[in-house]
């Protein structure tokens, strides 16, 4: 897999007078595992909201496989392969988890309601969501209602309404945010499973998945990205050491 998933150039955003995202640069190959670290309040989810769509951009570019998708909404960015998780779990809770998963693959695949072409699609999209299940580790909690799992189950059904659409580009914001050591390991190995042969960017604060998963890792400061490398000579880049890693890196 060769070529750019993500192409962002000189990329502006700002809110009211207020300058987040400050020309910003940022490529990410295909098939790579990026992760897109820095401060809090550095922008980072502002990034995944602009280039999800989800935020207009003030300026600059971003392509997806090499194609212009500024400007375009969210629902257009998603049909073009890239699906975005978020930080704040984004599930229905009063249904169950086998029908979040139909329901992602249903608006991934742009099915309007019809009767008929409901009853013919039914077996397929049942299969479908029957192998996410599977593949998020939740093929026997497909009867139980999506409020009812637990915390680290929730952040599983996120990731698997993210998969749904068989997306090229993942973007997931946070994914272990708030579990417990085993539970990140875990959320780790499944992270690593469904983004094999995908391209990923992830934003995380906990450096120990940051280094165990990402292939390359950008540091962004003050709406900036000073530096993108491999994880071992991130944390040998000085400017990246004051401005984030600190003692930590040393
Ligand atoms: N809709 C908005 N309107 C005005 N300011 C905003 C808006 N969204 C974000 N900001 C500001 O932009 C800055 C960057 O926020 P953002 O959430 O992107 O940072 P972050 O790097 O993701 O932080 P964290 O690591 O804490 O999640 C913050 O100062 C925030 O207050």
């Amino acid at each position: 897999m060769t070529g750019l998933a993500l192409e962002l150039t000189d990329l502006r955003k700002s809110f009211g007078p207020t300058e987040i995202i400050r020309g910003l640069n940022l490529q990410v190959q295909k098939g790579h595992r990026h992760a897109v670290i820095g401060p809090n309040g550095a922008g980072k989810s502002t990034l995944f909201h602009l280039i999800s769509g989800r935020f207009p951009v003030s300026s600059g570019s971003i392509k997806l496989n090499g194609e212009e998708i500024t400007g375009l909404a969210a629902q257009q960015i998603n049909r073009r392969g890239l699906s975005r998780s978020f930080q704040v779990t984004n599930i229905f809770p009063k249904m169950t988890v086998f029908e979040n998963i139909r329901c992602a693959l249903l608006w991934s695949r742009g099915y309007k309601y019809s009767f008929w072409q409901m009853v013919a699609k039914q077996r397929q999209l049942n299969e479908d969501a029957e192998a996410i299940l599977e593949r998020i580790h939740l093929q026997s909690r497909g009867k139980v209602l999506a409020g009812f799992l637990s915390y680290a189950e929730q952040r599983a059904l996120e990731i698997g309404l993210t998969i749904a659409g068989d997306p090229d580009v993942i973007l997931l914001d946070e994914p272990t945010a708030g579990m417990s050591n085993t539970e990140t390991e875990q959320a780790v190995d499944l992270i690593r499973s469904v983004t094999e042969g995908k391209t990923l960017v992830m934003v995380e604060h906990d450096m120990g998945v940051v280094f165990g998963l990402a292939d390359r890792i950008s540091v962004l400061v003050y709406g900036e990205v000073i530096a993108t490398d491999v994880p071992a000579d991130i944390r040998k880049n000085r400017a990246v050491q004051q401005a984030y890693l600190g003692e930590e890196a040393a």
